[in-house]
């Protein structure tokens, strides 16, 4: 256990486009930060958070009030960066507290060079965005002793053109091809494997959550990650049992590239498996739009109805677009919602081995209610692999 006191008496703001200022004290590195101002309720799960690329471009409120309190380490890294812009907390723990720590939380964001802001009224600010949507801002940290650039920094929150008609998947995406082969913990805890099924799983990486990988090979696929923009014929040729479309920030009405190589997909009915990003993606090739939330989802503990069983999974989320329920073409059945405010959650192609879930089955953080969805995926190349075996 270790007793951190804080590096720097600095202070620091946050200003909303609106001119709403949230004072604080700096926490990790000294700058300034613009993005969309967003709240996850998340009660643990701050490093898989701050390093999921979904949430580039946009600064997390974190409405837990005690953030910190187990510091940081290597292994709860969903990718190899942290891509929020900025963090947003109440109370910093001054006490990092777990034997898998070995950095605190306001030192791991100073290694990442990423500004944060601590003693905000985060349940302000959560119910100012709830009321008037999620909207830009900027984390500026000053002196002490200095005036707050209160001007400067809603100018900067201001100058932030905002995530719609954002293609962000080809900067979080890798960018070459490469083959994963790690594991998740579950395989330690005595999770097994549904059966060996040796399927090869071409993954489009739009900026892919490593737990997403993890959960295709403790169920035996062998793994190839792509690009976001790779051609629709380059896959094919790697002659994939399935293909996984990531997750992945900013708006997927902005990928046409991914939405044109999805419909080649479908077209030659290979099955298919989107989550977030990549089950809007699915939608959008299929038909369907999307449309921009008010506030999104963004937390652990999200109620959502499977609509054909009547069952209710705790998910966890994080999305700021939705697919509008409304604009479903004949080909799509809506197979759940979210509980909370009834957009729609999950659709499934009724002519082709495709379907897609808008929350977070892989979690990290939250609940592993979802999880069987990896299984469905599996089921679905299965039942093509043994259609095709006999046409
Ligand atoms: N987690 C995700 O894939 C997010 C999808 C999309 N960028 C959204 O905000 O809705």
């Amino acid at each position: 256990m270790s007793i951190k006191k804080s590096k720097t008496a600095r202070k620091a703001i946050l200003v909303l486009a609106d001119g709403t200022v949230f004072y604080g004290s700096a926490l990790g590195a000294d700058g300034q930060a613009v993005g969309e101002v967003v709240f996850n309720t998340a009660m643990t799960g701050y490093q898989e958070i701050l390093t999921d690329p979904s949430y580039a471009e946009q600064i997390i409120t974190f409405t837990y009030p005690h953030i910190g309190n187990y510091g940081t380490n290597n292994e709860d890294v969903e990718s190899n960066q942290v891509w929020a812009k900025a963090m947003v907390i109440r109370d910093r723990s001054m006490v990092a507290s777990n034997f898998r720590s070995n950095l605190s939380l306001p030192d791991y964001l100073l290694k990442h060079g990423v500004v944060g802001i601590a003693d905000v009224d985060t349940r302000r600010l959560t119910h100012h965005i709830r009321e008037h949507g999620s909207q830009n801002g900027c984390v500026m940290t000053y002196a002490a002793d200095a005036e707050a650039p209160i001007a400067e920094a809603q100018a900067a929150a201001q100058g932030f053109g905002g995530l719609a008609g954002l293609d962000l998947a080809k900067v979080t995406s890798c960018t070459e091809a490469y083959q994963w082969d790690q594991g998740s913990w579950l395989l330690e805890e005595g999770f097994t494997k549904p059966s060996s099924t040796d399927f090869h799983v071409v993954a489009y990486d739009f900026g892919a959550k490593m737990n997403i990988l993890r959960m295709l090979v403790d169920r035996g696929c062998k793994v190839t990650v792509v690009p976001a923009q790779t051609p629709a014929a380059d896959v094919l040729s790697m002659n994939p049992d399935g293909i996984f479309l990531s997750n992945g920030p900013g708006d997927p009405g902005a990928c046409d590239y991914a939405i044109h190589a999805i419909q080649e997909f479908l077209k030659q009915g290979v099955p298919l498996f989107g989550i977030c990003l990549g089950h809007q993606l699915l939608a959008l090739a299929s038909g369907a739009k999307t449309m921009k939330m008010k506030i999104g989802h963004h937390g652990a503990n999200h109620p959502v109805l499977d609509i054909a069983h009547g069952t209710v999974m705790i998910t966890s989320q994080n999305h700021g677009f939705a697919v509008d329920a409304d604009s479903l073409p004949s080909t799509l059945t809506a197979t759940h919602k979210s509980l909370f405010d009834g957009t729609l959650q999950g659709i499934r192609h009724n002519e082709k081995p495709a379907f897609g879930f808008q929350g977070h089955p892989e979690a990290s953080p939250g609940s592993r209610d979802a999880m069987p969805l990896f299984d469905q995926f599996i089921d679905l190349m299965k039942q093509h692999a043994t259609t095709h075996a006999q046409s």
